[in-house]
C-alpha cells in the first residue's frame, strides 16, 4: 500500500507525452549529480510469474490462507491484509472452484486478484485508477504466447469460478490481460527475502520514467521496498529523464531483445545505434584476416550485417554469430564455478571475441568473484599471482564500466572498491614478506584511500537499507582504519621507514 512520501518530484519532473515514448518525464529545472528526484512506496508487491510467495512476508511458500483460500500465506504468518482476506472470503467459493484458482500457475491469478482488490477500498481506489492509466501494450501482446498463457493461467480460472463477475461486473478478458500487462511492462525488480531471489513492485510515479541504455538516473530499492530515483550526472532543465530498464553489461542485441520481448519497444538510444557500443566493442568479434591490424567485426544497426570495420568485405553470417554465442553461453553455464575451466574458456574465446565482449566480461566477473573467495580464505595461502590476476580483471572491467556508466554508478563504485581492496591486500602481503618497504606500502595505501573515497562518494547516494548502502557504511570504517595505518607508517621512525 502506498504511504505518504516527501520528495520534490512535482517540482523537478514534468510529465510529457509523445508518440514514441507515450508518457515520459523531463527535468523541470537543472538537477545536480546525485540529487534525489523521487522516493516512493510500491502500490503492490508481487511474485514473479511461477513463484508462490506469502502475501505477508513474501517468503516462498506452498500454502494458502485458511480463511480466504485464494492468497498464498506461509505457515509462519498468521494473517495478511484483513480487508482483502475478508472480501475474498465473502466470495463463498466451492472447494472445486478454490482448487481451480489454487492451480499450479497460481501467481497470475494472485497478481490479477491483488490488482482488482485495490478497487474494493475507498483509500486504494485512486491507486487502482492511476494504475489503469499505465501502459499495457494490449494490442501488441494480443494472441502472443504470453497472452495465451495468461488466458489459461488467470483469465479462465477467474472467469469460470465466477470470481471476476463478483469482483467487477464489467470484467472481461481484456481487463485481466491489461492488468497483467501493466505489471509486466511497469514493475521494478525488488530483492526477495531469500538471498539472490527477486520479486516485482509497481510504483505510481517511478513507472513513468523512460528507458535509455545510457541513462541519467539511478534507481535503488531499499529493504522497505521504497524506491529512490536519483541523477547520476548534472541534468539540464528540459532533458528527458531516463533510467535503464535492462542490464547495461549486456550486448546491444541482447538488451534490445529483452526490451522488445519484455517491454514491447525498440530502443534507439545512442549506444544501440553505435556498432562499437561507444567504442567498448561489447558485441564485437575479431576479424581473423585483419586481427594483426586490430580489425573487429561489428553489427551494423541499420542493415543487421556483421562487417569488419577495416575491411567491409570481411563479414560473418548472423546464424554463425548467434550459434557461436549460444554455444559459448552453454559452455560458460557448464563451467559453473570451476576457475580453471573458466580461465580456459576465456583464453579460447579471446581468439574469437573482443576482450570487452559481454561474454568475456561475464567470464571475467565470474573469475574475479571466485578469486575474491580464494583471497578471503587465508587457509588457501594465495600467492602474489592470484592477487595480480584479480587486479588485472578488475582493471579491465572498470575500463568498460567507466564508458558505459559514467558519473555516479553502483557498478563502477563496487568494481573500484574491489580493485582498491585487492591492491591494498597485495601491498600489505608484500610488505609483511619484506618485499616492499614501508614507504612503498604507505604510497600504495594512499592510492587505495583515493580510490576508496571515489567509490564511497558514489555509494553514499544509495539508501542505507540496501546492500550497497551497508557497504558504504562499512567503507567509512575501513577508510578510518586505512588513514590510521598510513599515519603509523608515515610517523618518522627510522626502524620502520627504510
Ligand atoms: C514503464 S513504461 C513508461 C511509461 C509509459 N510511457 C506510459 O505512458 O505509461 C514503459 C513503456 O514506455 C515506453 N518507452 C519507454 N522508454 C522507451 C524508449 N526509449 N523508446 C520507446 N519507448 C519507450 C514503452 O512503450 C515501454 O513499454
Amino acid at each position: 500500500m502506498a504511504a505518504a512520501v516527501t520528495d520534490d518530484f512535482a517540482k523537478k519532473c514534468e510529465v510529457k507525452h509523445n508518440k514514441t515514448l507515450g508518457r515520459f518525464l523531463v527535468a523541470q529545472c537543472n538537477i545536480r549529480a546525485g540529487e534525489t528526484l523521487l522516493l516512493e512506496q510500491p502500490i503492490v508487491v508481487l511474485p514473479h510469474i511461477g513463484d508462490r510467495r506469502c502475501s505477508k512476508c513474501f517468503k516462498l511458500t506452498t500454502s494458502f490462507c485458511k480463511k480466504c483460500r485464494l492468497l498464498a500465506l506461509c505457515a509462519e504468518c498468521a494473517d495478511h491484509d484483513e480487508r482483502d482476506c475478508q472480501r475474498l472470503a465473502e466470495l463463498k467459493l466451492s472447494e472445486e472452484q478454490v482448487q481451480q484458482l489454487q492451480g499450479e500457475d497460481h501467481t497470475a491469478v494472485q497478481s490479477a486478484l491483488k490488482c482488482l482488490l485495490l478497487r474494493e477500498h475507498a483509500d486504494t481506489l485512486p491507486l487502482y485508477e492511476e494504475m489503469s492509466q499505465m501502459e499495457t501494450h494490449l494490442a501488441v501482446r494480443r494472441d502472443t504466447d504470453i497472452w495465451k498463457n495468461y488466458q489459461e493461467q488467470a483469465y479462465a480460472p477467474l472467469e469460470k469460478s465466477g470470481v471476476l463477475k463478483q469482483l467487477q461486473t464489467e470484467a472481461n478478458e481484456d481487463l485481466v490481460q491489461g492488468l497483467l500487462g501493466i505489471l509486466d511492462i511497469n514493475t521494478f525488480e525488488i530483492r526477495a527475502p531469500e538471498p539472490g531471489g527477486s520479486m516485482r513492485g509497481l510504483y505510481r510515479r517511478a513507472g513513468l520514467f523512460a528507458h535509455s541504455c545510457m541513462p541519467n538516473l539511478v534507481t535503488a530499492i531499499d529493504d522497505e521496498r521504497r524506491i529512490k530515483v536519483y541523477s547520476n550526472r548534472f541534468i539540464a532543465a528540459g532533458e528527458i529523464l531516463y533510467y535503464c530498464y535492462t542490464n547495461v553489461l549486456l550486448g546491444t542485441e541482447e538488451r534490445r531483445q529483452i526490451l522488445k520481448e519484455g517491454k514491447c519497444f525498440d530502443c534507439n538510444c545512442p549506444r544501440c545505434q553505435d556498432p562499437t557500443e561507444l567504442g567498448t566493442h561489447m558485441s564485437s568479434f575479431i576479424c581473423s584476416p585483419c586481427s594483426c591490424s586490430g580489425g573487429y567485426i561489428v553489427r551494423q544497426p541499420k542493415t543487421g550485417t556483421w562487417q569488419c570495420l577495416l575491411n567491409p568485405d570481411h563479414t560473418l553470417k548472423p546464424d554463425f554469430v548467434s550459434n557461436m554465442l549460444e554455444r559459448a553461453k552453454e559452455e560458460i553455464f557448464h563451467a559453473k564455478d570451476d576457475i580453471y575451466r573458466l580461465e580456459l574458456l576465456l583464453a579460447k574465446l579471446s581468439r574469437l571475441l573482443h576482450g570487452n565482449h559481454y561474454l568475456m566480461l561475464d567470464l571475467k566477473q565470474n573469475i574475479a568473484s571466485i578469486l575474491r573467495q580464494i583471497l578471503q580464505n587465508m587457509a588457501h595461502r594465495p600467492n602474489r599471482k592470484v592477487y595480480e590476476r584479480k587486479i588485472r580483471l578488475c582493471q579491465e572491467i572498470l575500463l568498460v564500466l567507466k564508458v558505459l556508466t559514467p558519473g555516479i554508478s553502483r557498478l563502477n563504485a563496487i568494481a573500484l572498491y574491489e580493485l582498491a581492496n585487492t591492491q591494498a591486500e597485495l601491498a600489505r602481503k608484500l610488505y609483511s614478506e619484506q618485499e616492499k618497504s614501508a614507504r612503498d606500502l604507505w604510497e600504495e595505501l594512499e592510492q587505495t584511500e583515493v580510490m576508496t573515497r571515489e567509490s564511497l562518494r558514489m555509494l553514499l547516494f544509495e539508501p542505507i537499507a540496501t546492500p550497497e548502502g551497508q557497504l558504504a557504511h562499512s567503507m567509512l570504517r575501513e577508510l578510518k582504519e586505512l588513514q590510521n595505518d598510513i599515519k603509523l607508517l608515515k610517523e618518522p621512525n627510522d626502524d620502520v621507514v627504510n
